[in-house]
């Protein structure tokens, strides 16, 4: 670890007890500092409270691999111009944020550390606006929902069509706002379709504990409602050269970008085998398996695998997905992509090396909602 990076994580280990408080000094610095800017946050700042804090800590945390995080940093920074971010912002959240770890830290906080944090914020800003500043596209799109569908008890599979032409990539994801019925509550979500000529894009949503949008979007949201969708990212894309034989690993409703870039495989695939492992907690949540079996029927390089991890009493694989990959292949010479909770994603990700899966052929994208 350089320098940079040790003086990061010494001074967030001085306030990281008290990330509450943080966070609340943070936003009261913020919206007294630039009354403008509490326009840009939800009225109940319950569920935001600790979300672009800790965004910034992570981001600035990851400092020593700024090079790695250059395509993401610069798609978070076109994926801001949906809150209508102007430079001057960037420069005020960096102060707050600064602020609220110095006044919170006690005495062992130190110039040293005010300087290793404004340098490490300074970086990520300019490659944020950098990526926001040479994006032509519009800050966000509209689109209308022109299906919603309850397909388990707190899962839901919507479309919608936007009003613009929206290009995005297979397995790619976007924030996606209702403002109707949640105002600038912004969450993301994968696309489970590749690109259509109809330029419609689906939604695999799950109601999941506290998850107010998630929640929203399952049960409230209506065929004719407007909802707002921001710049696509993610990198979880297929490698058209790679002659590999495929795997992909699923878990509830990570299953979304894994059926988009299915669509795209259904386009151009002759030659690779692909296997999909599809884990849900009990056969209900299996949501998408008639579909699944579907596309299985119809071309003959796809097989599918299905488990249930609390329904023992259901007839297939028993478990987490996670295991039950391991007890199919050899997986040494096939590429992955893994989809699903940050937990299914890490244990995923920990079977697979046991496996001796090289690390450079899995892709993932790792994003929780809240
Ligand atoms: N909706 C979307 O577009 C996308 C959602 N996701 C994420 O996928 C997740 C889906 O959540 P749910 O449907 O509620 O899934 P879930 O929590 O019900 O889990 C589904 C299955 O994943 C596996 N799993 C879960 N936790 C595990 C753990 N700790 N270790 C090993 N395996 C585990 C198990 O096989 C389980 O049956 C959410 O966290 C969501 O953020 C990821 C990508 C896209």
């Amino acid at each position: 670890m350089g320098d940079l990076g040790r003086l990061l994580k010494e001074s967030w280990s001085l306030v990281e007890e008290h990330q509450d408080k943080v966070a609340g000094y943070f936003y009261a610095r913020l919206f007294l500092s630039y009354p403008d800017l509490r326009d840009l946050f939800p009225v109940h700042m319950d569920v935001q409270r600790s979300r672009l804090l800790n965004a910034i800590v992570t981001a600035v945390q990851s400092i020593d691999d700024a090079d790695k995080f250059t395509d993401y940093l610069r798609a978070l920074g076109r994926d801001h111009r949906k809150f209508h971010v102007e430079p001057e912002h960037y420069e005020v959240v960096g102060g707050a944020l600064i602020e609220a770890m110095r006044v919170h830290a006690g005495e062992q906080w130190s110039v040293e550390y005010d300087e290793a944090w404004a340098e490490a914020y300074a970086k990520i800003a300019s490659v944020m606006l950098q990526g926001a500043e040479t994006d032509t596209n519009p800050p966000f799109w509209y689109a209308e929902v022109v299906a919603h569908e309850r397909r388990a008890t707190d899962v839901s599979v919507f479309t919608v069509l936007p009003m613009q032409p929206f290009e995005f990539r297979a397995g790619q994801y976007v924030s996606i706002e209702c403002p109707r019925i949640q105002p600038r509550l912004w969450r993301p979500y994968s696309i489970a379709n590749a690109p259509r000529r109809d330029n419609t894009l689906e939604f695999h949503v799950r109601a999941v504990g506290a998850g107010w949008v998630s929640s929203a979007l399952v049960r409230r949201l209506e065929v004719g409602d407007m909802i707002r969708l921001a710049a696509p990212m993610g990198t979880m894309n297929l490698d058209r050269r790679s002659t590999r034989d495929t795997v992909f690993v699923a878990g509830g409703t990570g299953l979304a970008p894994v059926k988009s870039l299915l669509e795209e495989l259904t386009r151009y695939n002759r030659t690779r085998w692909v296997h999909v492992f599809f884990g849900a907690r009990n056969r209900e949540d299996l949501y998408d398996l008639a579909e699944l079996n579907r596309l299985a029927a119809r071309y003959p390089w796809l097989s599918v695998v299905t488990a249930c991890s609390d329904d023992p009493t259901y007839p297939g694989e028993q478990g987490n997905i996670s295991d039950v990959v391991a007890r199919y292949g050899p997986w040494s010479e096939h590429d992955f992509f893994v989809s699903g909770s940050g937990p299914m994603v890490k244990a995923t990700l920990k079977t697979l090396a046991e496996l001796q899966v090289p690390s450079i052929r899995v892709k993932y994208d790792s994003f929780t909602d809240l």
